[in-house]
């Protein structure tokens, strides 16, 4: 079990629940109301900063009933939280872009997260050649 140390920037809104045996990602919840028109944007507070365990980040996407239910993208499609991002008022915020007017209440649940392991340290190396066949690009092995 990893312990997370969390800050709740708003009172009121649901704290975190780990559902076990449904799905590990866990919901997030808009921390206001919020009212858009259609076209525009707006970064929707999440009500939360947390101090990720060490070598994790966290990845935050839609729901899948996000788009059904609000009309909102989260126009960086994956959200990225760096470990580094662990200070008091480091919120956590999902960018969104409204394709119909709509309104997001506070406590909505509107987004998801999971926490990764960073990816190993990384060198590049220069190279003439890679020494394997072309695979072939994108489509390349047709419609069906
Ligand atoms: O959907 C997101 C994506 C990022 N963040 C926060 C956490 C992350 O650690 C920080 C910076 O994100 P990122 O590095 O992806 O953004 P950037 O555009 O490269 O900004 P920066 O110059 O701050 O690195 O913003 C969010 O709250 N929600």
């Amino acid at each position: 079990m990893e312990k997370i140390r969390i800050k709740y920037l708003c009172e009121d809104i649901e704290r975190l629940k780990y559902i076990d045996g449904k799905s590990d990602w866990i919901d997030l919840r808009a921390a206001e109301d919020v009212e858009m028109k259609a076209g525009e944007f707006r970064l929707i507070p999440l009500g939360i900063a947390m101090e990720l365990p060490r070598g994790y980040e966290a990845h935050v996407i839609p729901r899948s009933s996000t788009y059904k239910n609000f009309g909102i993208l989260q126009t960086n499609s994956m959200g990225l939280i760096d470990e580094s991002y662990c200070g008091d008022n480091d919120q956590w915020y999902m960018p969104a872009l409204a394709m119909r007017d709509t309104v997001i209440r506070k406590n909505d649940r509107i987004c998801q997260f999971r926490i990764m392991k960073h990816q190993p340290q990384l060198e590049f190396e220069a190279v003439d050649t890679l020494g394997h066949e072309d695979r072939g690009g994108l489509g390349s092995t047709g419609k069906q």
